[in-house]
């Protein structure tokens, strides 16, 4: 498959079917390597990736069930049980952190933040190429200072996703979703 084929027939995999092995240190190696070719204006990296696997899902689990009973004291074991849960679909999360600068001369922290974002992809198609699933989620978690600063992020830092990645279960749906159109027009100068 060439690349544009390979660009157009990318998918998401459902965490639910991301299933081990997640990707070894020598394959996360190429991902992180892949991600630091992103387009960066003034080369600032704007960004870092920090893995969470194995038995560390179960404590981000636990920390997901915590900052929700934060925001909402109330919510039901069963719902409190899905929180949990979603930090143990897939084998590996890669959450990706923007690391801002609001203050620079030069480089707006929009840019900074498309930068971390193309890096981020980088990092899935990467991780699709070596035959793994990504899927990009967020969600009131992703959100959660509380649950930001128990990963070790600081007050300049922003958590933008969290990357499932594994191998595609068989049971997978391998249907080719229905993609709507790019709107492109050209502009004549008239
Ligand atoms: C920044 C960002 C955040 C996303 N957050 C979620 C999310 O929280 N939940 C979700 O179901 N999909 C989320 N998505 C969409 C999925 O990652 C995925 O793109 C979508 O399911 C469509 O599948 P496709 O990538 O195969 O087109 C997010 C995508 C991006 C770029």
């Amino acid at each position: 498959m060439n690349l544009i084929e390979f660009l157009i027939q990318r998918q998401s995999t459902p965490a639910k079917y991301l299933i081990e092995p997640a990707p070894s240190h020598e394959e996360l190696k190429q991902l992180m390597a892949a991600a630091e070719s992103a387009p960066d204006h003034g080369a600032l990296k704007p960004w870092r990736f920090l893995v969470i696997s194995g038995s560390a899902r179960y404590a981000l689990g636990e920390l997901f069930v915590q900052a929700l009973l934060q925001r909402a004291p109330h919510t039901e074991p069963d719902l409190l049980e899905r929180e949990r849960e979603r930090a143990l679909r897939a084998p590996m999360l890669v959450a990706a952190i923007a690391r801002l600068d609001h203050a620079h001369q030069k480089v707006p922290a929009t840019e900074q933040f498309i930068a971390a974002a193309i890096a981020t992809h980088q990092l899935m198609l990467a991780a699709n190429h070596l035959g793994y699933g990504t899927i990009w989620l967020t969600g009131s978690r992703v959100y959660d200072r509380q649950v930001m600063s128990r990963l070790g992020l600081a007050p300049e830092e922003e958590l933008i996703g969290l990357i499932n990645i594994g191998t595609v279960a068989p049971t997978a749906p391998s249907k080719q979703p229905q993609r709507r159109k790019s709107d492109v027009t050209y502009w004549t100068g008239e």
